[in-house]
């Protein structure tokens, strides 16, 4: 079985002085695509923020175990190296070219000169899809929105971490470009054997890249469901299934 790499225990998310979530239990592994799914405000996002140490939670804890040893998110030695992120908007800082976006995490975190630095960015823009050399000394402002989302996606991959967490990265995008977001997701996984945690409201996109579904429910304010899309969707409980294959009926009422 694949190494776990996140342990989340019993988590509760507060925001606004309201609890949004409570009694998270579930691990991320290596090599796996984790969804987080459920209605608008259920705190997906909230979830996320707190898997990378962004916000501390007032209960419960999340440990990094990757590697044997286990460290606090939350703690002294937070594993900020080991997790690469790129949030919904697809920020980029805006004043610099997306080659120095790039190069930032490894100038900050490593010994690697400029050259051994630009090296390694034109190689994670290939692998992200953005081949074009021309896009190394480009402005974030003058690419494409699916262009942004991958060149966030390669600024994650810099520092090699073995989990990368991504807010909604089909936002926005069309359906082709959403597809081929979904096929660099799989590549990841495949390829390098990433751990991703997906927060996403694109059912097509879950179906197509998510091992499993961490399903959070709105109205009792937990987990109600976590396993395989397909599985869930054909027996899990009854608002998991309702919400699951809402894509379908959709889909056939567009039909119609
Ligand atoms: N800093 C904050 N202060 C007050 N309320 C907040 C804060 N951050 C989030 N919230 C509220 O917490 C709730 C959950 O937000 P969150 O963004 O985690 O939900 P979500 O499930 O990701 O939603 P969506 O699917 O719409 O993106 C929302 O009602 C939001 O308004």
């Amino acid at each position: 079985m694949a190494e776990v790499l996140m342990r989340v225990e019993d988590l509760s998310l507060h925001a606004g002085g309201r609890e949004l979530q409570h009694g998270l239990n579930f691990e991320v592994r290596a090599g796996e695509v984790l969804a987080i799914c459920g209605a608008s405000g259920c705190g997906k996002s909230t979830l996320l923020r707190h898997m990378i140490g962004l916000q501390t939670p007032q209960k419960g804890r999340v440990i990094w175990t990757a590697g044997g040893e286990e460290r606090d998110v939350h703690g002294d030695d937070p594993p900020r190296r080991e997790i690469g992120v790129a949030f919904q908007a697809g920020a980029l800082w805006s004043s610099m070219t997306v080659g120095e976006n790039l190069t930032l995490p490894l100038e900050l975190y490593t010994e690697l000169d400029e050259t051994q630095r630009e090296r390694q960015a034109r190689f994670k823009l290939a692998l992200a899809g953005l081949p074009d050399a021309a896009t190394f000394d480009a402005e974030p402002s003058s690419l494409s929105g699916g262009m942004r989302k991958r060149a966030a996606i390669a600024r994650a991959l810099m520092l090699d971490p073995p989990l990368l967490c991504l807010d909604e990265p089909s936002a926005g995008l069309d359906p082709l470009t959403s597809a081929r977001l979904d096929d660099l997701i799989k590549r990841l996984k495949c390829d390098l054997g990433t751990g991703i945690v997906l927060v996403t409201h694109e059912l097509d996109s879950l179906f197509a890249v998510a091992d499993r579904v961490l399903f959070l429910d709105v109205e009792t304010r937990t987990a109600t469901a976590l396993g395989p899309p397909a599985e869930l969707r054909d027996h899990g409980p009854a608002g998991v299934r309702e919400f699951l294959t809402r894509g379908a009926a959709n889909t056939e009422l567009e039909a119609a």
